[in-house]
């Protein structure tokens, strides 16, 4: 399986569950990230001075917490698009950071698929998993990120199923609404969080044995995430926004390209392993 993702926190907030039951069953992960999220914004006061608006050491530190990150979640391979810092954050939609010459949503994307091309060749995955076309929630990187893979996946020669990585409104419905009175975050009303109908899903797999390890994996992104201490059950989190999200015991997709039979609570349902 290879997961192609637009920042530092993105494998372990869309996948995460994902990642850490296909290791742990001795699957060959490797997770392939296209910026350094140099344009973040960052939770804990003490590390504000790393910010674009200041030192701009948002990146470094970000790699640091993704190698934590990958650790947690077993990760065989890690790669950057293009090496390390080739491509850059390229910020919210609209933000002026997207003309930064080096961003990633302004670079060329034949090139940038052609680099990604070049790490599938190399990986030869069975199986790859981006972003659905909104890029999830319309995050500039991540639209890019769902192109080029859309673009060089399905050609790559060991390639025989990709998805997208999506969120199910009827499972964060049902979430928000066992965090609503509870959580310390602001719990959104239904409807505000970006979610995919569930007629559209193609695939549930259930992560409710790996939910300890994307917990260890969200905490370890420090700058961009936040989830309730222990004791309590990391049920949920929440990004510098303070918005409350559920963590799922299930993460869904949809089957984008490659065969569907048993397909519906594996990714690698009815393929030769
Ligand atoms: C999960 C994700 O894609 N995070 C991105 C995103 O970060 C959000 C952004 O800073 C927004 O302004 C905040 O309200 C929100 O809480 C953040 O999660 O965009 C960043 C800039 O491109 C990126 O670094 C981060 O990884
Ligand atoms: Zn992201």
């Amino acid at each position: 399986m290879l997961l192609v993702h637009a920042h530092p926190d993105d494998e372990s907030i869309t996948t995460g569950g994902t990642i850490a039951r296909y290791t742990s069953e001795g699957a060959d992960v490797t997770v392939v990230t296209c910026t350094l999220g140099e344009e973040g914004e960052i939770i804990p006061p003490s590390l504000d001075g790393l910010g674009s608006w200041a030192s701009d050491q948002l990146g470094g530190y970000r790699a640091g917490e993704l190698a934590s990150a990958c650790a947690a979640l077993g990760v065989t391979r890690h790669r950057y698009l293009g090496g390390i810092g080739r491509w850059r954050d390229s910020g919210m939609a609209g933000t002026p950071s997207a003309a930064h010459p080096r961003a990633f949503s302004g670079g060329d994307p034949d090139e940038q698929a052609a680099q990604l091309a070049e790490i599938l060749d190399e990986v030869r995955p069975q199986v790859v998993v981006t972003y659905d076309a909104f890029g999830g929630y319309g995050h500039p990187d991540h639209i890019r990120a769902h192109e080029i893979t859309m673009a060089a996946a399905p050609k790559a020669a060991s390639v025989e199923r990709v998805f997208h990585t999506v969120s199910s409104r009827d499972a964060v419905t049902a979430g928000l609404a066992a965090l609503r009175g509870r959580s310390a975050f602001r719990v959104p009303e239904d409807g505000e969080l970006p979610v995919t109908p569930d007629e559209t899903i193609t695939t549930v797999l259930d992560v409710g044995a790996h939910i300890p390890a994307k917990a260890a994996a969200l905490r370890a992104h420090e700058t961009q995430v936040s989830v309730p201490a222990p004791p309590h059950l990391a049920d949920h989190f929440a990004l510098s926004n303070d918005v409350a999200q559920p963590i799922t015991t299930d993460e869904y997709f949809v089957l984008a390209h490659g065969p569907a039979e048993g397909a519906g609570a594996d990714l690698f349902g009815g393929l030769a392993r």
